[in-house]
This record gives structure tokens, C-alpha cells and sequence, in this order.
């Protein structure tokens, strides 16, 4: 039987793109309460209904103040900013609180505080929480462990102009999944960036390749480049209503987990 009183959530980088996507599912969603929506101290939203952007009273105030947005929560979800997202997970393991993180740009050491925290708390980062992009991780991996290092894999990203890290975390866990496929570390391997005299490239290395402008909301091609043939393997977004709905279910899934460090694979049972 299913439990009726409704999971609680509070959003971190509610004022965000992501974070509106958010509100607009989690109000609309009768098996979900809106606990709590946390912005930036600077934001413009301070103070506003965290519905207001359209036009619905929800009486959860945008707040700056932690105590007061995760007070009630019974899982946060957070896109926000690396520095943001490091900071909450120290408070939501304070509070016992499970996290879902869905912000990227993380360096290796910053990834394993998260690790840490989930000795503690359940946590799941999910660079794409997209459900449609975690199943074309799972044929990235099949495609790399059979088409071998043989073939060369060049990833294309291409997001609005407002992104501000690069490679995007997809595209990063893309490689992470080939290399790991093939035997490699990613770090050894990935070339994140060319220009000027480059010299031939080199076998068995993964490519990046970035494009930033007006609001396309998220594409990632990879291509594996083999003798008289090419495979690509792609997903576009053309709405953020897939990332929110793949983090609902993520944060469903979590609120019954002990303590751990997740992925979007281990909520959707790819594992
Ligand atoms: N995992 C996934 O599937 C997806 C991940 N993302 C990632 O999520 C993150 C957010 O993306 P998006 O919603 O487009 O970004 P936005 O810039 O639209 O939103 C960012 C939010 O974080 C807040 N914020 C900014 N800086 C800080 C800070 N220093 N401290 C606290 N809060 C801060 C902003 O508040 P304000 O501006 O009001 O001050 C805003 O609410 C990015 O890392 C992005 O790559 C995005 C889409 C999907
Ligand atoms: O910033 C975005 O917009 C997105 N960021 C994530 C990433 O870096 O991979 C996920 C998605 O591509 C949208």
C-alpha cells in the first residue's frame, strides 16, 4: 500500500531554471509537499512566494536562511552552484537529511566530500538526471566495450549561454563510462580541449568538444570514429521537464535508502 501523507521536499537553487522547473513538478505532484525553497543570500527572490514566478501562492517563502527551508524537509534537492552545493551537503549530514544533488562542475576532490557525506547520509549526484540520457549511458558502455579503443570517441556538447562550467557533467560522466568500458581512466585519457598545432591525435584518447550559446537547453553527441565508419550516439533536450521528473523520482527513491553515495543508475535500477 501506497503512504499517503505526501514526502517533503525543500529545493536549493530555487530561483534557478532548474529550481522553477522544480516547484512547477513538485506542487503539481499529489504524493509531494513543497517543504521549503532555499536561494542565494543576493538573490532577487529573497522573500517572494516560491510560486510567485507563476503567479500561485504556494506560502513557502524563497529564503536564505537553511534552518528555515530544510526545517521540515524530508529530502532536499539541490541545482545550484558547486560552492552552494558543498556547502548544503555539510548541513543536510548535520541534519541526517537525505540529498539529491543535481548541480555540476565538480572537481575529483569535491566529488569525494560527497562521497564522504554519503558514509553518513544518503546522497545521489546525478549530472543528468534525465532518465532518457542515464539509458544512453548504459548504451555508451555496451557500444565502448564492443567497439574496443580501436575507435576513436570524440563527445559534442552544446548548452545555453548561461552555462558556466565546461565540459558539462554529462558529457564528463559520458567519458567517465567509455573509459571505464575500455579499461582507462578518464584523467589519463580525456583531451578536454584543442587548438593551435595539435599534432595528430593520439590512439585511445576521448575528446571534448563545447558549445555555448543563446538557450539551447542541453544536446550531447558522442561519436565513435572508426576506418569508413562512424557511430554516433545522441540525446537533445528541448525541455528541462525531463531533468525535473528524473530527480523527483531520484529523491522518491532515496527517502528510503540508508546511508550511501548514489547515482541515477542505482535509482533506476541500471546497476
Ligand atoms: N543534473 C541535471 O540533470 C541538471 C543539472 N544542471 C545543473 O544544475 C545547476 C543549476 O542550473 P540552472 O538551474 O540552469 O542554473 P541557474 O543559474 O538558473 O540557477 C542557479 C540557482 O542557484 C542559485 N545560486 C547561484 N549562485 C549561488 C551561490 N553562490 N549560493 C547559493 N545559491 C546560488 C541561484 O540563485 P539566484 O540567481 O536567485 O541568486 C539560482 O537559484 C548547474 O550546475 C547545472 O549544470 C542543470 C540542468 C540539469
Ligand atoms: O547547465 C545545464 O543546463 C545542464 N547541465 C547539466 C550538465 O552539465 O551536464 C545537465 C544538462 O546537460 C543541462
Amino acid at each position: 500500500m501506497s503512504d499517503p501523507t505526501p514526502l517533503k521536499i525543500a529545493l536549493a537553487g530555487a530561483s534557478g531554471r532548474m529550481g522553477r522547473m522544480l516547484v512547477e513538478q513538485v506542487l503539481q505532484a499529489p504524493d509531494l509537499q513543497l517543504a521549503g525553497a532555499l536561494v542565494h543570500a543576493g538573490s532577487d527572490s529573497l522573500g517572494l512566494d516560491a510560486g510567485a514566478f507563476k503567479g500561485l501562492r504556494t506560502g513557502v517563502p524563497m529564503s536564505s536562511d537553511p534552518d528555515l527551508a530544510l526545517g521540515a524537509a524530508q529530502v532536499l534537492i539541490d541545482y545550484s552552484r558547486v560552492e552552494a552545493s558543498l556547502a548544503l551537503l555539510q548541513r543536510a549530514v548535520a541534519r541526517g537529511l537525505p540529498i539529491v544533488i543535481g548541480t555540476t562542475g565538480f572537481s575529483a576532490e569535491q566529488r569525494a566530500q560527497m562521497q564522504v557525506a554519503g558514509q553518513l547520509i544518503p546522497v545521489l549526484w546525478a549530472p543528468n538526471t534525465s532518465v532518457g540520457v542515464n539509458v544512453v549511458m548504459d548504451l555508451l558502455r555496451q557500444a565502448a566495450l564492443r567497439l574496443g579503443a580501436e575507435y576513436d570517441v570524440e563527445i559534442v556538447e552544446a548548452h545555453h549561454r548561461h552555462k558556466v562550467d565546461a565540459p558539462s557533467g554529462t558529457a564528463l560522466q559520458m567519458g567517465e563510462v567509455i573509459a571505464q568500458a575500455r579499461g582507462q581512466a578518464l584523467a589519463e585519457v580525456a583531451t578536454l580541449s584543442r587548438e593551435g598545432h595539435t599534432g595528430a591525435r593520439e590512439r585511445g584518447r576521448i575528446g571534448f568538444a563545447t558549445v555555448r550559446g543563446g538557450d539551447i537547453v542541453g544536446d550531447h553527441t558522442v561519436m565513435f570514429c572508426g576506418e569508413g565508419e562512424r557511430i554516433e550516439i545522441a540525446h537533445k533536450s528541448s525541455s528541462r521537464l525531463h531533468y525535473a521528473q528524473g530527480a523527483l523520482l531520484a529523491a522518491r527513491w532515496l527517502a528510503r535508502q540508508p546511508a550511501g553515495f548514489y547515482s541515477m543508475a542505482d535509482a533506476l535500477g541500471l546497476t
